[in-house]
């Protein structure tokens, strides 16, 4: 049996950046990898440094859904892979896009007629951001089921934050879900994934059923999450997708002109400063005048984050991409404060 690790947390939460420090370790040479990436941007897979044929990228085009189905499908494939020895790998471990709920992927797990033969859930692993997961856990439902659904916590930027903060929030992860043990980056990678993902772990989990403890003892799991993920509309025809059950808007903005940086990075700070309640993500690849290659950005709500350059341009053209994940705001909004502020007259925006 392969363990599968999940490692799932809210939007901007720091999944990809841990996921990087973890594929450092010994331990997980031999690790294939799923990224339930959401958007056209592809930033997660880019940042990661290790293409190979164990990454697999999986474009739900939604943020909601945890493609099921793809997830099936992405393990079948590598087992098969592995089975006519064309790939090697002894565990899995599965990126989540940030606002979905991870339990449907532990359902798969132990429901699927062929999967469960083969994988077996090794842990779950849920990045929590010491700065705005009060904000997320009080307004959303999907950080909390994260957080409920965890083995290990991972306290992220508690490097931002004062201690006292950092008391109060561990005390409100305790009450959600006072099984799992709490960690922040500080923790080596050998101290995070201890245990994580061997057969003696996934064997104490197997006795706990996966269940989901936020449904109650009737609820028709399969129906339920059905209900859940499929009561929105996909609707292609626009520029942007908007999910009815959230209340959640995301879209991306092209603009092929190069960015002047320092522009740039106060029209960000103004934007997240002003609407930052409600943009719970900002992430993406920048051409900046003077510069060979990408530089990465990222804003979860209120804070933007340091930008990286980003060693080459991912494959595609050449030209800036922007993702937002947002609540209540238009994307014509968002796309005309940027060309006003930025006196760039072309700015598309484009469906993610
Ligand atoms: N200061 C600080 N920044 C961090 C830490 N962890 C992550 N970040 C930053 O947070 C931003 C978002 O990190 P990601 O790893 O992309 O987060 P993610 O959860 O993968 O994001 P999505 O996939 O969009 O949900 C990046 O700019 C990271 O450098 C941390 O512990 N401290």
């Amino acid at each position: 049996m392969t363990p599968v690790i999940l490692l799932t947390g809210f939007l901007g939460s720091g999944k990809t950046t841990l996921l990087q420090r973890l594929l450092t370790d010994p331990s997980m040479k031999g690790a294939a990898v799923l990224i339930n990436e959401f958007g056209e941007v592809g930033l997660d897979h880019a940042l990661l440094d290790r293409i190979d044929d164990t990454v697999v990228v999986l474009k739900s085009g939604c943020i909601c859904c945890t493609v099921r189905g793809e997830v099936a499908d992405a393990l079948s494939n590598l087992h098969s892979l592995r089975a006519r020895g064309e790939i090697a790998f002894d565990r899995v471990v599965i990126e989540t896009t940030g606002l979905a709920d991870p339990y449907p992927v532990l359902q798969t797990l132990t429901a699927h007629p062929v999967l469960r033969s083969h994988f077996t859930n090794g842990g779950v692993l849920t990045t929590v951001d010491a700065v705005n997961a009060v904000l997320q856990v009080e307004h959303r439902s999907e950080a909390v089921r994260q957080i409920a659904a965890a083995d290990r916590i991972v306290l992220t930027k508690t490097d931002l934050t004062e201690p006292e903060m950092e008391q109060a929030l561990r005390r409100r992860l305790a009450r959600i879900n006072p099984g799992a043990l709490i960690l922040t980056t500080e923790a080596s990678v050998d101290v995070i994934l201890e245990g994580f993902g061997s057969t003696a772990f996934a064997n104490t989990l197997a006795g706990e059923g996966g269940g989901d403890p936020l449904c109650g003892p009737t609820c028709d799991h399969a129906e339920h999450q059905h209900t859940h993920h499929h009561d929105h509309s996909h609707n292609r025809h626009h520029a942007h997708h908007y999910d009815d059950a959230l209340g959640v808007t995301s879209f991306s903005l092209v603009i092929e002109q190069e960015i002047d940086w320092t522009m740039f990075g106060t029209w960000l700070t103004l934007l997240l400063h002003k609407h930052g309640e409600r943009i719970f993500r900002v992430k993406g690849i920048l051409a900046i005048e003077g510069e060979d290659s990408p530089i990465a950005i990222h804003g979860v709500q209120h804070l933007v984050h340091a930008p990286t350059h980003m060693a080459n341009w991912p494959k595609g053209p050449r030209q800036s991409r922007i993702v937002f994940i947002l609540e209540g705001l238009a994307p014509d909004q968002i796309r005309r404060s940027f060309t006003a502020f930025m006196g760039i007259s072309e700015a598309r925006t484009a469906a993610e």
